[in-house]
């Protein structure tokens, strides 16, 4: 199948992710997220950009299937979670701020592992797994267990792993962290060749710059609302301005004393 239709195909015409008037947190009685909605379609990279404490794990979480809604629902590649957990899991690769891997085995076994976990193909794994080691320059440590990593090698797998997977859906959670210069080109060239290919990417990071480079769409969060998404024009318009970068848009929207906070759903 042609690489490009490929994800396409897997995942039908409608989003990878569909975020609809989700309420939820950590108690019902004080929710941390306020009414979101939003989605991620094939193809895309969709920026989820907010301040320290803004809700952005918290919605990644509920993603993820680890916290149930209060109220509202999500749907990953068409599915509900309770109603086909294998669809829904399946089509989800995510790379969280902090590598969470197996001390005790090696670069090449996690890689082995999360193949056959998503079910990758033999005739597919081993090229892949070859490439993998060189695009993140993990060549000369695909023998070495996960404890003996650098943090930053440890992110690599992470990454690796979710490259692996080559999933519909990639949420990635702040994946810049420990990542040597070389690694952050290689994971970024990648993020735009698996969407070329029909991925759809959900990437929350405070580098507004990079953000603003290879996001399609942006989502702002603050104290758990949405006070913009859309294109840049859009969060823009959110923030009172006809012009101006990413960084200068989300400044005055976060900023209490500059009035932001304003609403827009703008696509
Ligand atoms: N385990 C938890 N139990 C209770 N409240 C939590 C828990 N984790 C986070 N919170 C609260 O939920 C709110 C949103 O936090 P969240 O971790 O989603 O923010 P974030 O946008 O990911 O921030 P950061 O940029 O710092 O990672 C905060 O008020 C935080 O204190």
């Amino acid at each position: 199948m042609n690489q490009d239709t490929k994800h396409a195909d897997r995942t039908g015409h409608g989003p990878a992710l569909e975020v609809t008037d989700l309420i939820g947190g950590y108690s019902p009685r004080r929710p941390v997220l306020h009414n979101l909605t939003f989605d991620v379609r094939p193809g895309e990279i969709v920026g989820l950009i907010g301040l320290n404490g803004a809700g952005k794990s918290t919605a990644i979480k509920h993603i993820l299937g680890l916290m149930q809604p209060h109220a509202g629902e999500v749907k990953v590649n068409g599915a509900k979670l309770d109603a086909d957990p294998q669809r829904y899991r399946g089509s989800i690769a995510y790379v969280p701020e902090s590598p969470v891997l197996f001390d005790e085995l090696t670069v090449d076994e996690h890689l082995r592992l999360t193949g056959m976990a998503y079910g990758v193909e033999a005739s597919a794994f081993d090229g892949r797994l070859e490439q993998l080691l060189d695009e993140f320059h993990m060549r000369p440590k695909r023998g070495a267990f996960a404890e003996h990593l650098s943090k930053g090698m440890k992110q690599k797998v992470m990454i690796m792993n979710a490259l692996m997977a080559d999933p519909p859906l990639f949420i990635i959670d702040e994946p810049f962290l420990g990542l040597d210069p070389l690694g952050i080109r290689s994971l970024l060239d990648r993020l735009v060749e698996v969407k070329k290919a029909g991925a759809a990417v959900l990437m929350s990071s405070h580098i507004l710059s990079t953000v603003e480079t290879y996001c399609d769409r942006y989502i702002v969060l603050h104290h758990g609302r949405i006070a913009a998404q859309g294109k840049l024009r859009d969060v823009l318009q959110a923030a009172g301005m006809t012009s101006g970068t990413l960084d200068e848009a989300f400044f005055r929207l976060v900023s209490e004393t500059a009035g932001g906070g304003g609403m827009s759903d703008g696509r």
